[in-house]
């Protein structure tokens, strides 16, 4: 067993640290893995809130130490991305203790980039993806950057000794299928033909195959690399965009949204805070319990209630000041297939004048007709997780946050 968590100064990885999740997940790891010394965040944006761990503002870190462009260490004359390092004074607990956050503006679909953000870190989280259900990006690039980024972080982990690696999968991963079979409070086990057609499910799917087939492989040194996968269902909270754009339409719509979903349509919902901290605790778990996690998925869940897609946003929406108009869908269904599907067309006949990928096409009108809820406690038999944030806590958090982005942009 390593030394106590006390001495142990850890590097973690976190790709797509500046994303929607991966932010959460960079503040989780500074407030409660006491065995940080150094945290690199890897993003090919990087956010603007990396300035703010400047002055500490937002966890009682104290800022000491100067900010410069540093290049990290090049492997063997690989060429290194441009990084921004900070020394952090992180107040703990357990005490005072110095971190290092190490700011890498980097592509994981470049494998040297990879290799060398990769070099020297203890546990690699890779939340970085491209979500996209809306036709922004082509097939091709979706490939690029779900499955290709994800084979070219497991051999970074394979060619410089890196052993645990956490992978940020996705419920898309088992459902709903082409078939648009209900998958009602299932659990990891539960039998479901997880049949894809869209690019960004199928890239989900083959990269976290691609990461449980590496569970095992020996890294350089000689052990074996042990992974596991998380799959959350949707994930809400503060910065969830589509949530603003929801709230932002109603703004436009004089306070009001229309259903479109039947309420009898169950949708898993889990709260952001809730996902990081179960990707924290599996990250620190995986070492000590290899044999059991590794190659394991894990659905991440909490206590969220089981509500439409539409009527759980109204957990947020309505206390923000907006009204869901209907209790059953004010348009037929057929009307919005239609609706859906010239959609499609005018994307197509715009792409070359500007891009436009609104919520509504065919696929996320199936996805939102069709339940997909999980009920499981797989997480809690194996390393212990349990929700950090109460549903009560989720829904105030949220709230408080669409509430102070009021519709703007940020
Ligand atoms: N949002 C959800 O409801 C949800 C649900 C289940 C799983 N997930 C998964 O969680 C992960 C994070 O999703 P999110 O909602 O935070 O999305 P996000 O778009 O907010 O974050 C993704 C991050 O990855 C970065 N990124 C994209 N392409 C990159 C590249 N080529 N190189 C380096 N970084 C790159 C982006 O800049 C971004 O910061 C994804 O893997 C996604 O599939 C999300
Ligand atoms: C226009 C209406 C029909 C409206 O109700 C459409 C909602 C639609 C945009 C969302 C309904 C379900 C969402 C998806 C789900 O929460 C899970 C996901 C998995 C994750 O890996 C990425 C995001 C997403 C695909 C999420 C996207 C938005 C919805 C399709």
């Amino acid at each position: 067993m390593a030394d106590s968590a006390q001495a142990q100064k850890l590097v973690y990885l976190v790709t797509g640290g500046c994303g929607f999740l991966g932010e959460h997940v960079v503040r989780m790891l500074l407030q409660r893995e006491p065995r940080l010394g150094e945290l690199r965040v890897f993003d090919l944006h990087l956010g603007p809130w990396l300035e703010e761990l400047k002055t500490g503002s937002r966890w009682g870190s104290l800022w000491r130490g100067g900010c410069g462009r540093f290049p990290i260490p090049s492997q063997a004359g690989i060429p290194t991305p441009a990084v921004e390092q900070m020394i952090l004074v992180s107040v703990h607990m357990d005490g005072i203790r110095p971190v290092r956050v190490t700011a890498i503006q980097g592509d994981v679909t470049q494998a040297h980039e990879v290799a060398a953000a990769v070099a020297g870190a203890h546990v690699v989280i890779h939340t970085a993806g491209l979500v996209d259900v809306f036709g922004r990006a082509s097939p091709k690039i979706i490939h690029e950057v779900n499955v290709q980024g994800t084979r070219n972080v497991i051999e970074a982990c394979v060619q410089t000794g890196t052993r645990f690696l956490v992978y940020t999968s996705s419920m898309e991963v088992v459902g709903p299928n082409t078939k648009g079979d209900p998958f009602y409070r299932g659990n990891e086990d539960t039998p479901y033909e997880a049949v894809h057609r869209h690019p960004y499910p199928c890239s989900k799917a083959l990269a976290e195959w691609l990461v449980l087939e590496a569970n095992g492989r020996k890294v350089c040194g000689g052990l074996p690399l042990v992974t596991c996968a998380l799959r959350p269902t949707g994930i809400y909270g503060e910065g969830h965009q589509i949530m603003r754009d929801f709230y932002r339409q109603g703004l436009r719509l004089g306070g009001r949204l229309f259903r479109a979903i039947p309420a009898s349509v169950e949708h898993g919902r889990v709260y952001v805070g809730n996902v990081a901290w179960m990707h924290v605790l599996a990250a620190r778990e995986l070492e000590r319990r290899a044999a059991l996690m590794g190659g394991q998925v894990y659905f991440c869940y909490d206590g969220s209630p089981y509500k439409s897609y539409e009527d759980f946003n109204m957990e947020f929406l309505g206390p923000c000041g907006l009204r869901l108009v209907g209790t059953r869908p004010l348009v037929p269904y057929w009307l919005l297939v239609f609706l859906a599907a010239l959609n499609v067309l005018l994307q197509w006949l715009l792409r070359p004048l500007l891009l436009y990928a609104p919520l509504l096409n065919p696929y996320t009108l199936a996805v939102a007709n069709t339940t997909f809820t999980v009920s499981t406690d797989k997480a809690q038999r194996h390393f212990g997780y349990e929700p950090l944030f109460s549903w009560e806590d989720s829904r105030t958090r949220t709230i408080l946050w669409v509430q102070a982005t009021g519709g703007s942009a940020q």
